[in-house]
């Protein structure tokens, strides 16, 4: 029987690296429990201390120092910051970035800041901590991040630093995902992902790979019956395999999901059957995606594919790959000159394909600030939503999304975004990750912690962030909020704070998120803005709905394609021929080499459509290997030649 082999078995699905969990078993876990490593306090403690932004640069002159040790000097920076002045404090600070990215020597390392579990009993009982974080993962699959708490921020003492590159790795293990990260340090990619969690990693990228469902096959049979002499071939046709949809699910907010399950295949086709039955038709799958993902083919080696769509609004669904065709069985091959066909197709194979899923989160309003400044918390007084809040930054890990609800059809979405550590824009923190989560906003809150040293520092750095990260970011409209406006220090520093920024010809708003004062000017003055900015882009020429289910078509214009089209190609060296044709690729996957009359067809196709004639116009000989599709053939040359001088076709061994 001839080879039937399939590309697909040929080619080796590449491994998705995204999306593996790897747990190591550390090997020097004894040293952290032994005691000879102790942490530093952590610089914020109990709920109710004041909150440390580490949002602020220190003052340029603490630059200037040779090499910044010891927590002490950092302290130090703190108490010498209010002696600055609060003009040209952008330009300072922008000096003070430019320092650090020029010199090595003097560069203040944010990557010194590392995350620790302190959570005791994970350091008595390290068996089961792999077993630990895999059950934050799967707990935060539903959206929510149980685990944040467990993380504080430490800041690291040089003095510990030996100690931590043994540590570090091991700590890298069981927190976060994969030590390959690391491996190449230097390279852009490595740097942005170092020191991000996995499950951060892996909330809005996901790779997927998809197959549509083979079709059934149909099958040879012919009808018997007392009293019905020589009746005629009965064989039904195979079902069509299920399709490949993606749809827009409203209630989903992260790619999760997709960390577990990465293959996504339809059914097949049923078979037919006797009796002209046809085979069931093979079960659909649909791939859920939150609003907001873009979709791409996967790329080869790092390059990334095209976008294919993204897809914005629950409820939208595409059809992305159509299931394989159901082979004929004998009943459809009766004809007038053949009324006994003994032939029957196989389905065709569905296709598939690789996917990456990249989620870019649709609000109208996006939160933005220092860490710690009281973003959750007004978000979860302007809406239902209940995000994590607590007394030290980076409780927020994966963005929250709020729906505040005006009026029956007067809604805004809102977003709280990760806290913004300096730096975000070369990646520090949580920086690319979620900063371009906030791309889509029409409008950004910027929220200022009224409790800091100094709000107007604070401010600035955050909003020279963004512009670093991405002008356009900056460009958008913000309103600028002054948060904790209850706290007898932040109300002592609002009037500063607010002629400051008056100065440059903004407005700020004040509030008490935890009193729930002042909060709802914010969110009118918000939606005011939105409402607007609505409206105008209704104004705008509206482009022409996408066609959803464009790929689908063009997969089904593939299989379209004529069989008379093809290319030949030799090999001399091992005399083989190939005939390379999509049309002619699909013939052949779908011939079913059991019965009798497919070998027939088979020649007659391949003389019909001038296959035979190419091959002899460019000098084929006998015994060479002509391979058509994923069949490989023998060519002899016919020695009864008849009237019509037709070649004949053997099969070639089948493995
Ligand atoms: N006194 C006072 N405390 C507040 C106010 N708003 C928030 N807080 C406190 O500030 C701390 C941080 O609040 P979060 O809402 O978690 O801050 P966040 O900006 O979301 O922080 P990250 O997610 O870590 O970036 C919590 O302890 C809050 O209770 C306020 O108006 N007054
Ligand atoms: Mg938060």
């Amino acid at each position: 029987r001839p080879n039937t082999n399939t590309s697909r078995n040929r080619t080796n699905p590449k491994r998705v690296s995204t999306n593996t969990t790897r747990r190591r078993q550390n090997p020097n876990r004894r040293q952290l429990k032994s005691g000879e490593f102790r942490p530093p306090p952590p610089i914020t403690t109990a709920a109710g201390d004041t909150a440390t932004t580490y949002t602020r640069l220190p003052p340029k002159d603490d630059f200037v120092l040779p090499s910044l040790h010891s927590s002490a000097e950092i302290t130090l920076s703190e108490s010498t910051i209010s002696t600055t002045p609060a003009k040209n404090l952008r330009q300072e600070l922008k000096d003070s970035v430019d320092d650090v990215e020029n010199s090595e020597n003097l560069r203040f390392d944010y990557g010194k800041f590392e995350l620790y579990e302190v959570n005791d009993d994970d350091f008595e009982d390290d068996s089961d901590e792999d077993d630990d974080v895999g059950g934050e993962i799967e707990s935060s699959r539903s959206g929510v991040f149980e685990g944040s708490g467990k993380f504080e921020l430490y800041e690291v003492n040089d003095d510990f630093e030996d100690e931590f590159d043994d540590v570090d790795s091991e700590m890298e293990g069981s927190i976060f995902e994969g030590g390959d990260v690391f491996e190449g340090e230097g390279s852009d990619i490595k740097e942005k992902e170092k020191g991000v969690p996995a499950v951060m990693r892996c909330f809005d990228r996901a790779k997927i790979f998809v197959k549509a469902g083979d079709g059934g096959n149909g099958v040879v049979a012919f009808r018997r019956e007392k009293f019905v002499p020589l009746g005629g071939p009965s064989g039904g046709d195979g079902g069509r395999g299920g399709n490949v949809y993606v749809e827009v699910d409203g209630s989903m907010n992260s790619l999760l999901p997709f960390r577990k399950s990465v293959h996504l295949k339809a059914g097949r086709g049923g078979h037919g059957h006797g009796k002209k039955q046809f085979g069931a038709k093979g079960e659909d799958v649909v791939v859920k995606v939150p609003p907001g993902t873009v979709l791409r083919e996967a790329g080869e080696g790092g390059i990334q594919g095209d976008v294919l769509f993204e897809l914005l609004h629950p409820g939208q669904r595409a059809l992305l790959l159509p299931g394989g065709r159901g082979g004929r069985g004998n009943a459809s091959f009766k004809t007038g000159s053949n009324r006994v066909p003994k032939i029957a197709e196989n389905g065709e194979e569905g296709a598939e394909m690789w996917l990456e899923l990249e989620l870019k989160l649709v609000a109208d309003v996006g939160i933005v600030g220092a860490p710690n400044a009281g973003k959750s918390t007004f978000l979860s007084v302007i809406s239902a939503a209940q995000p994590a809040i607590a007394n030290y930054p980076f409780t927020t890990l994966l963005p929250n999304l709020g729906v505040v609800s005006f009026d029956y059809d007067a809604t805004l979405v809102v977003a709280d975004l990760p806290g913004l550590l300096e730096g975000a824009h070369r990646g520090f923190g949580l920086g690319h990750e979620f900063l371009r989560h906030s791309e889509r906003c029409s409008l950004l809150v910027h929220v200022v912690d009224g409790s800091s040293p100094q709000p107007e520092y604070e401010y600035e750095a955050v909003r020279l962030e963004l512009e670093m990260f991405s002008p356009e970011l900056a460009e958008k409209p913000f309103l600028v909020v002054y948060n904790k406006m209850d706290l007898p220090d932040a109300y002592e520093n609002w009037k500063t704070f607010r002629d400051s920024l008056r100065s440059r010809g903004i407005e700020p708003f004040c509030m008490s998120a935890v009193k729930r004062e002042g909060t709802h000017e914010v969110i009118c003055a918000a939606y005011e803005l939105v409402r607007r900015k609505r409206e105008a882009a209704k104004e705008e020429v509206r482009m022409d709905p996408v066609n959803l289910n464009y790929v689908a078509d063009m997969v089904k214009k593939q299989r379209a394609a004529p069989i008379s089209e093809f290319e030949i190609t030799h090999d001399s060296s091992s005399k083989t021929w190939y005939v390379q044709g999509s049309g002619l690729q699909r013939f052949v996957q779908m011939t079913n080499w059991r019965y009798m009359d497919s070998d027939r067809r088979f020649q007659h196709v391949l003389e019909a459509c001038g296959v035979n004639k190419s091959l002899l116009k460019l000098g084929v000989k006998e015994g060479d290997t002509v391979v058509v599709g994923d069949m490989e053939l023998v060519w002899h040359d016919s020695d009864n030649s008849g009237p019509t001088s037709r070649k004949k076709w053997a099969a070639g061994p089948s493995q």
